[in-house]
């Protein structure tokens, strides 16, 4: 019986399409800004770890070229989750989640399944994404959230830590990816999963895991409440 829900974010929840045409871009145009401050501790250790990671290189560059390339770099999240903030603060950004989702994610937390988020986003932009919706602060629906401090998505060991940390036998939880490498790490590490497989987003189905076009496909599957 499925306990606990834990959801992927991009191409999950959200269209591809706003991270790369509304999330990336405003981070790209804040970041030169921000990498400049030698002062905030958060930016400077996130410099620190890319220099360690790219010896003699422009840390901005390098930022650029992963964004360029949506490499899920840990300094990366944590340096455009600090631009993001202002943008979720002033209005400017607001996620533009599935129309799915969070009717479904009200449906399952008032049926009493628990929900956690497991992003390559940092948990501080998890929470400002999840608290910016057009249907307003859906974060109290979630119970926990995890990013890459918990170890890659691809790998079984932070799908591992993150069953200890909820208390719960692995099958009990289901992780929803739109990934074939995070869904294969997940079941590695006993999970129950299932393959959102967007049509927005071009998700290419993935062999040996189940699949769903949205949320509502997910609960019937798997028997959760229904919204
Ligand atoms: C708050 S998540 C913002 C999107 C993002 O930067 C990202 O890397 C999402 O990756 P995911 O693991 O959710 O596919
Ligand atoms: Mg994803």
């Amino acid at each position: 019986m499925i306990r606990l829900v834990l959801l992927d974010i991009e191409g999950t929840t959200l269209p591809i399409s706003f991270v790369r045409d509304v999330m990336f871009p405003y981070a790209a145009k804040a970041l030169p800004a921000l990498m400049q401050d030698h002062t905030n501790p958060t930016v400077v250790a996130a410099r620190a770890d890319i220099v360690m990671e790219h010896p003699g290189q422009d840390p901005l560059k390098v930022c650029q070229d992963w964004m360029k390339a949506d490499v899920k770099a840990a300094p990366l999240k944590t340096l455009q989750g600090l631009t993001w903030r202002q943008g979720f603060e002033d209005g400017t950004l607001q996620a533009d989640l599935y129309p799915d989702v969070p009717p479904a994610l009200k449906a399952w937390s008032k049926g009493g399944l628990r929900l956690a988020v497991y992003s390559s986003g940092s948990i501080p932009s998890q929470k400002l994404l999840y608290g910016h919706t057009a249907q307003g602060d859906l974060t109290p629906l979630f119970e926990d959230f995890f990013d890459l401090s918990t170890g890659g998505k691809k790998a079984a060991a932070s799908y591992e830590k993150i069953t200890a940390a909820v208390g719960l036998p692995a099958d009990e939880i289901l992780f929803l990816s739109d990934i074939g490498a995070e869904l294969d790490a997940a079941q590695r590490a006993g999970l129950t999963v299932c393959q959102l497989v967007r049509e927005q987003d071009g998700t290419v189905p993935h062999p040996g895991v189940p699949q769903a076009p949205d949320l509502n496909a997910v609960s019937t599957q798997f028997g959760l409440p229904v919204a």
